[in-house]
């Protein structure tokens, strides 16, 4: 304060305003303190906003809403330049965001124009009557007798899993006293491998094969979209910021290489699109792609469609590689569960083989519980803000056009007023109802009192339309690997999630597989 009384006298004298009296300097002192304080103050300025994007991603909002009690079911922060955010934390106003009023938001201005630079104008950033339009054709694709057709399909990428992780166990020379072979692997490259396969399979019919060792450009130029690199971070925070002729006049270095990234993709897919359209096969009529329905569906328009594709492979792969890791991680670090997990497949088998293609994966009860909580506790996407584009109402309060509101799969999914005092520990027993001891059947609600609380592939009108592919497929990879492998945790025994977009766990991170008598 010294410093700045004698910096204010200064500047007065050389400016000849000085203040002859002591109580005008004293007015002059203060008066520019608080200013400043005002001007550069973090409160002012951004406050929360880099809480939020701090990684992990959104976990100081799931602290906030574990703080204290929001009986109206609304929580409060600032965000950048004063704006103010909500943050719904009962059923009743998530329902009200979700479904009932979800065409009163739209998405951040900044995030849409990122994604449609960077993967192309699909459904994530389509809004109102184009975003209702399109997700009519997405649902008649993505649907649960679709995702059955494809089972067996599953069934054979997942049997390609775990062949690799057999060869490097094979290839390892690790063996322990009993003979048993075993190998240490990072987790989350293998799980996006075959997730990102399977999506090619599913919006293109095409199996890119990555899991096997082809096209690993195609897997590289994906990771390179969502990099989180601090320049990816500052590129993104730019978007947010700065007008876009202006990032347009001086492309940075980051930007460059994401165009890169999108153009060998949007390359790629235009290959396949010509390449199956000039050989329709026989039964294109009951394809269960994603491109040859728009084919015949008389939807078909090439950049429109490449710009969809790029769309779902990033909604699908590093969301489903990033979850599925994740189960495998939750399953080393709890042995009990891994080996009740292991009994009920075992107790499941036909004869001494494991567990085939034909095999009712869905109606495992342990398999069920363990995926939705493994799930549940790392949720993908961590923090999907909206903003209100009218004036409207969440759980009876008003909400003026403008507001902010924070939804965060991360916080609601860790709501202890939801979940329960445990809700940050793993307990997959919380999607089993042994209400009849002898026959312990699945729990939709895991517990909680609405299916809207269970927020990682969100809820209403821009829920996840590739969930239920994305389980069918962690159902039977969890599988196969349980009966085949024992997982044991390596390294840090409590990884945080990273990334800015789709949050994975450490792509570093690895588990020890050792193979088991079958
Ligand atoms: C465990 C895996 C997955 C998780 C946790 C997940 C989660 C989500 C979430 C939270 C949203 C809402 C995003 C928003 O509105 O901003 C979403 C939307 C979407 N997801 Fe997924 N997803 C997964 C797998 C998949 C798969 C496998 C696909 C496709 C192959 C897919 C395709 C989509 C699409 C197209 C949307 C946009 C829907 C719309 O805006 O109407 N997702 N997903």
């Amino acid at each position: 304060m010294s410093l700045w009384s004698s910096a204010i006298w200064l500047l007065t004298r050389y400016l000849d305003i000085y203040a002859n009296s002591l109580f005008l300097l004293s007015g002059e002192v203060v008066g520019s303190w608080v200013l400043f304080a005002v001007l550069s103050s973090r409160n002012w300025l951004y406050d929360h906003v880099f809480d939020i994007f701090d990684e992990p991603l959104a976990w100081n909002v799931s602290k906030w809403i574990n703080d204290r009690e929001y009986p109206e079911g609304l929580m409060h922060f600032f965000g950048i330049f004063g704006s103010s955010y909500v943050v719904p934390t009962s059923p009743a106003a998530l329902t009200d965001v979700l479904s009932t009023h979800a065409y009163d938001y739209s998405k951040p201005s900044a995030f849409k124009r990122y994604t449609t630079r960077f993967w192309g104008h699909g459904i994530i950033s389509q809004e109102q009557d184009e975003h209702r339009t399109h997700r009519k054709t997405y649902l008649s694709v993505f649907n649960q007798s679709n995702v059955a057709r494809l089972n067996s399909t599953l069934f054979a990428k997942s049997m390609q899993f775990v062949d690799r992780v057999s060869d490097t166990c094979e290839e390892s020379g690790i063996q322990d006293i009993t003979g048993l072979k075993s190998a240490v692997i990072p987790i989350y490259e293998l799980c996006a491998l075959v997730s990102l396969d399977v999506d090619g399979i599913f919006s293109l019919d095409f199996d890119f094969n990555t899991i096997c060792g082809e096209n690993r450009e195609i897997f590289e130029a994906h990771e390179t979209l969502f990099s989180s690199t601090p320049q990816v971070r500052k590129l993104f925070l730019l978007y947010n910021i700065a007008p876009q002729w202006l990032l347009d006049i001086f492309p940075s270095s980051a930007a460059k290489k994401l165009d890169a990234a999108h153009d060998l993709l949007a390359g790629v897919c235009r290959k396949i699109l010509r390449e199956h359209l000039a050989h329709p096969a026989k039964d294109d009529a009951k394809a269960v792609d994603f491109a040859r329905n728009l084919v015949n569906k008389n939807l078909y328009n090439e950049d429109a469609a490449i710009s969809q594709i790029l769309v779902i492979l990033g909604a699908g792969y590093e969301s489903t590689g990033g979850t599925l890791a994740w189960v495998f991680i939750c399953l080393a670090r709890n042995p009990q569960i891994q080996e009740q997990l292991r009994q009920e497949l075992i107790e499941a088998r036909k004869g001494p083989e494991p567990l085939g293609a034909d095999a009712n994966y869905e109606k495992f009860v342990m398999l069920h519980a363990v995926v939705m909580e493994a799930t549940r506790l790392y949720p993908a996407f961590a923090f999907l803000p909206r903003k209100a584009i009218r004036d409207t109402s969440i759980a009876s309060q008003f909400i003026p056009k403008g507001t902010f509101v924070a939804l965060s799969p991360h916080a609601h999914n860790y709501n202890k007023a939801v979940w329960g005092p445990k809700a940050a520990e793993f307990l997959p027993e919380r999607w089993i109802d042994r209400s009849d001891p002898l026959r312990p059947r699945q729990n939709p609600l895991g517990g909680a009192p609405a299916t809207v609380c269970m927020m990682s592939y969100f809820h209403g009108a821009r829920s996840c339309v590739g969930r239920e592919l994305a389980v069918a497929q962690m159902k039977r990879q969890v599988a196969l690997v349980v009966e085949r492998f024992h997982l044991d945790p390596v390294g840090d025994p409590d990884p945080r999630p990273v990334g800015l977009f789709a949050t994975t766990p450490p792509h570093d991170l690895k588990l020890h597989f050792t193979k088991l008598p079958c």
